[in-house]
C-alpha cells in the first residue's frame, strides 16, 4: 500500500477522461482539488476507473494506451504547479465496475484524508457527483473530507474530523529547492515500494503500459490496480529528463528554474517528512555543514542537568556550565548576542514561558508558515509578540538574518526588534505587539472590524507601506530587498500606522537595480513576480511588484489569490488588469465600503498599482517614484498617467496577436500571473522614462495626454 509519509495528507481524487471533451472534466477537477484542498507535503491520488468492458477503443487501439497517453498530456501540464506547492501527484487506473465501490476502495487503501469527485460538464442527471459525494460520505470513515465538485464549485461537502482542513494558498509560502529535493525523495520511495505494480510512463508511452497488465479482472476485490504514473518524474533519466536539460539550456519561460533544480538533484534521496519532532539545536546541529567546533568559553554552555545548550550572558549573569569542553554549536549562533547587544535584548525562555503564561493558547495571535506568534507581557508592562520559529533547513539562517537585518533598519514603518532567545530546543523574536494585528487580517479576516478599516486608513496603510519600502531600498549602500512583502507581513499600529515585518527572507544587495539569481526562490503565492519566480531573479523591483499586489488588495478588498472566486478570477492580478485597462473604478473597489472615497486618494492608489504590477521588471518603477505618485507629486502623476496610457495602448496590440493559452499558460495565468515576456519587453521599450519626461524627450506624450 502506497500512503504519504507520516503527517502529510493524501488526496484522492476521481477524476474521469472524457475524449469527447478536451479533458476538460479532468483538468477541472484536479484544478479545483490543488487550488482548494492541496497542501505542502499532499500525496494527491488521480484516480481513474476504467469500466470492465471497455478494452479496445473505436479505432481499436488498447483503450488503456490511450487512456495513460491523454492523462500524460494532461498532467504534464501540473509538473510546475505541483513543485511549487510541494504536492506528489500520481495517476492511478484501476478497472472495475462500480467507480464509487473502487473509490472508496482506493481511498481507504491510502487511508485517504480527503476525496474529491466531480461530474463531466453538462452531465444532464441530478447532480451524481452530488450521490457519489454522499456515497463516499456515508462509506469512508469520518475522518475523512469528502467533496463533490460540478462546474468548479463544491457542491457537496463532508467535513472531516481530522483537525487538517483545506489548503489556503494565500499563506503557502514556496520554496522551490525544498520542494524538489522532497518531491524526487517521496516519489523514488513510492516507485520502490510499488514497483511491481507500477508503470513508469516512458516518452513514447510504448512501455508505460504493459498490455497484459490489464487483461482481466471481474470484481473490485481483485487486484486492478493497472498503472501508477509518477507526472514527470522519472528517476531513471528518461526523455523526460532530457527535456528538462534542454529546456534549462534555454531559458525559455516555463519553469526553468525548476527544471535546472529538478536536473541537478535527480539522484538524491531526501526523506524530509514533516517537521522533526527533535529541537530546532539539536536538529541543526546534525546538519554537516552547519556544525562547528567551538570552545564554549563564550556564549553557549551546557546546563549539567538537562543537557541542552544554553546561552551564558555575562550581562544577565545566567549559567556558566562546570563542565567547560568544546561542544559543537550551529556556527550561525556563535557570537550572535556580542554582536547584537547593543541594539537588542538576549532574553531567557523562562522569561517569555512568564511573559506569554507558558505559551497560553488564548495568547496566540497568529500563525505563519514557520513560526507561532504569542502576545505577551514584559515585566516593565510593555506588550509584545513572541515569535517561535519551527525547526526547518533554513531556520537558523532565517533567524539570524532576520536579527541581522532587522537591527540595522530604523524607521517608523519598519517593525523594531525588541529581542531574541535561544536556548534548549528554541529559537524565539520578540517584537514590538501591534494591536491591530496583520493587514492580512483587517482586509480578509474579521469581517465586523470593516467599518474602523475605511478608505483613509487604507490610504495611510499604504503610503506606510510605501515608504518602509522606499527606505529599505535605499538605505546606504547596502539595499535590503525584503523578498517576502504581503498583507500578513504588514502590521497595524492601534491607529492604523503599518509596520513592515518579517525578515526572514530579505536579502542584502549591493544596489537596487542589479539583479543577483536566486536559486532559492521563496516567497508568498500571489506576490511572486514572474521574473521572480520563472528565473529566481532578483531585484528591488520583486518587492514593487508584490507591492502592487497589496495595493489591490486594499483597493478591493480580495484575496491575491482565492478559490472562491469563479475561473479565471483567482489570481488578483489577473482579475484586476483588465479592470484597471478599463478604467472602470466601481468594479474594482471594495464593495464592503462605502463610495465616499477621496478620488484623488484612490486615483494614485490605482495609478501605483497598475505600474507596480507590470510585467516587465524595468518598466516598474523605483519605490521612490511610487511613494510620489501616492503623495500626490504633481510632475510624477502627470508622467504616471502618461505611462499608463502607454500600457493600455501596447497591452491592446498583445491581445490582437495573441488571443489562445493552453492549460499550462491557463493555470500559469490564473495562479501566479506568468506569461510570455515579449509584451513586457515591448512596453518597456516604448515607455519613456520619468528623467526623459522630465527633460521633455519624449515626443509622443501629447497623444496621450
Ligand atoms: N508584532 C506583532 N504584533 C501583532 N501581531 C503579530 C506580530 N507579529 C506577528 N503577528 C501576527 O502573527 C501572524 C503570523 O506572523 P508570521 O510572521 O509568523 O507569519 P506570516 O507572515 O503570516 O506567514 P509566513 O511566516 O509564512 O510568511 C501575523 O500575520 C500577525 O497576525
Amino acid at each position: 500500500m502506497i500512503t504519504a509519509s507520516s503527517g502529510s495528507r493524501t488526496v484522492v481524487v476521481g477524476v474521469k477522461m472524457e475524449e469527447q471533451e478536451s479533458h476538460t472534466h479532468c483538468s477541472e477537477l484536479l484544478t479545483w482539488s490543488l487550488v482548494n484542498v492541496a497542501q505542502p507535503g499532499d500525496l494527491i491520488v488521480a484516480l481513474h476507473v476504467l469500466p470492465n468492458h471497455e478494452t479496445v477503443n473505436r479505432d481499436g487501439k488498447s483503450s488503456l494506451f490511450s487512456l495513460v497517453k491523454a492523462f500524460d498530456s494532461v498532467l504534464s501540464g501540473y509538473e510546475g504547479f505541483c513543485n511549487l506547492k510541494q504536492v506528489d501527484l500520481k495517476l492511478k487506473i484501476c478497472r472495475g465496475s462500480s467507480v464509487r465501490r473502487i473509490l472508496v476502495r482506493e481511498a481507504n487503501e491510502y487511508r485517504a484524508t480527503h476525496v474529491i469527485v466531480g461530474a463531466p460538464r453538462g452531465f444532464s442527471k441530478i447532480r451524481p457527483s452530488i450521490s457519489i459525494g454522499r456515497y463516499c460520505a456515508k462509506k469512508l470513515s469520518k475522518d475523512c473530507w469528502v467533496f463533490a465538485v460540478d462546474n468548479g464549485k463544491a457542491v457537496f461537502k463532508r467535513d472531516g474530523l481530522s483537525s487538517t482542513n483545506c489548503a489556503d494558498l494565500k499563506g503557502s509560502r514556496v520554496g522551490l529547492l525544498g520542494s524538489i529535493q522532497w518531491k524526487f525523495g517521496k516519489s523514488s520511495k513510492v516507485l520502490n515500494d510499488d514497483i511491481q505494480d507500477s508503470i513508469l510512463l516512458d516518452s513514447s508511452c510504448h512501455k508505460a503500459v504493459d498490455q497484459e497488465s490489464y487483461s482481466g479482472g471481474d470484481g473490485e476485490n481483485e487486484k486492478n490496480s493497472l498503472a501508477m504514473v509518477p507526472v514527470k518524474v522519472n528517476d531513471a533519466g528518461s526523455s523526460v529528463k532530457a527535456l528538462y536539460d534542454r529546456e534549462v539550456a534555454n531559458l525559455k519561460p516555463g519553469w526553468p528554474l525548476l527544471h535546472s533544480r529538478i536536473s541537478s538533484s535527480d539522484r538524491r534521496v531526501s526523506e524530509r517528512s514533516s517537521f522533526p519532532r527533535i529541537s530546532v539545536v539539536q536538529w541543526a546541529m546534525q546538519l554537516p555543514s552547519r556544525n562547528l567546533s567551538y570552545d564554549k568559553d563564550r556564549f553557549l554552555g551546557l546546563d549539567s542537568k538537562s543537557g541542552a545548550l544554553v546561552p551564558v550572558d555575562a550581562e544577565i549573569g545566567t549559567i556558566a556550565s562546570p563542565e567547560r569542553k568544546s561542544i559543537n554549536i550551529p556556527k550561525e549562533l556563535v557570537g550572535l548576542h556580542e554582536k547584537y547587544s547593543s541594539s537588542c535584548r538576549l532574553f531567557k525562555y523562562q522569561e517569555l514561558v512568564s511573559a506569554t503564561s507558558n505559551f497560553l493558547p488564548e495568547n496566540l495571535i497568529g500563525k505563519g508558515g514557520s513560526s507561532e506568534v504569542y502576545r505577551g507581557c514584559l515585566p516593565d508592562g510593555k506588550e509584545v509578540a513572541v515569535k517561535i520559529l519551527k525547526p526547518s533547513e533554513d531556520v537558523l539562517k532565517e533567524f539570524v538574518l532576520e536579527i541581522e537585518i532587522i537591527t540595522t533598519l530604523h524607521h517608523i514603518n519598519i517593525i523594531s526588534l525588541v529581542g531574541f532567545c535561544f536556548e534548549d530546543d528554541n529559537l524565539l523574536l520578540v517584537y514590538d505587539f501591534l494591536s491591530r494585528g496583520s493587514l492580512e487580517h483587517n482586509l480578509h479576516g474579521n469581517k465586523k472590524n470593516l467599518h474602523e478599516f475605511g478608505w483613509t486608513e487604507r490610504y495611510k496603510v499604504a503610503l506606510g507601506v510605501a515608504k518602509a519600502l522606499e527606505y529599505l531600498h535605499n538605505n546606504g549602500d547596502k539595499t535590503v530587498i525584503h523578498r517576502d512583502v504581503k498583507s500578513s507581513n504588514v502590521l497595524l499600529s492601534e491607529d492604523f500606522e503599518p509596520q513592515l515585518s518579517d525578515f526572514g527572507l530579505a536579502k542584502w544587495a549591493s544596489s537596487s537595480s542589479s539583479y543577483t539569481t536566486c536559486t532559492d526562490v521563496a516567497g508568498t503565492f500571489g506576490y511572486l513576480a514572474p521574473e521572480y519566480f520563472m528565473y529566481g531573479k532578483v531585484n528591488d523591483k520583486i518587492d514593487v511588484y508584490a507591492f502592487g499586489v497589496v495595493l489591490l488588495e486594499l483597493l478591493s478588498g480580495r484575496k491575491p489569490i482565492s478559490g472562491d472566486y469563479p475561473k479565471g478570477q483567482e489570481s488578483l492580478v489577473m482579475w484586476a488588469s483588465p479592470i484597471l485597462n478599463s478604467g472602470k473604478l466601481s468594479q474594482l473597489l471594495d464593495p464592503s465600503l462605502a463610495d465616499n472615497y477621496d478620488h484623488e486618494k484612490i486615483e494614485r492608489m490605482v495609478l501605483a498599482a497598475t505600474l507596480c504590477i507590470r510585467r516587465a521588471p524595468g518598466a516598474r518603477p523605483q519605490m521612490s517614484l511610487i511613494s510620489k505618485v501616492l503623495k500626490g507629486d504633481a510632475v510624477v502623476m502627470k508622467w504616471a498617467r502618461i505611462e499608463i496610457n502607454a500600457l493600455k495602448a501596447s497591452e491592446l496590440l498583445d491581445e490582437e496577436a495573441s488571443p489562445t493559452s493552453n492549460l499550462q499558460s491557463h493555470l500559469n495565468l490564473a495562479l501566479l500571473d506568468v506569461e510570455d515576456d515579449t509584451l513586457s519587453l515591448w512596453s518597456v521599450d516604448q515607455n519613456v522614462s520619468l528623467e526623459d519626461y522630465l527633460r521633455g524627450r519624449w515626443s509622443r506624450s501629447s497623444s496621450f495626454d
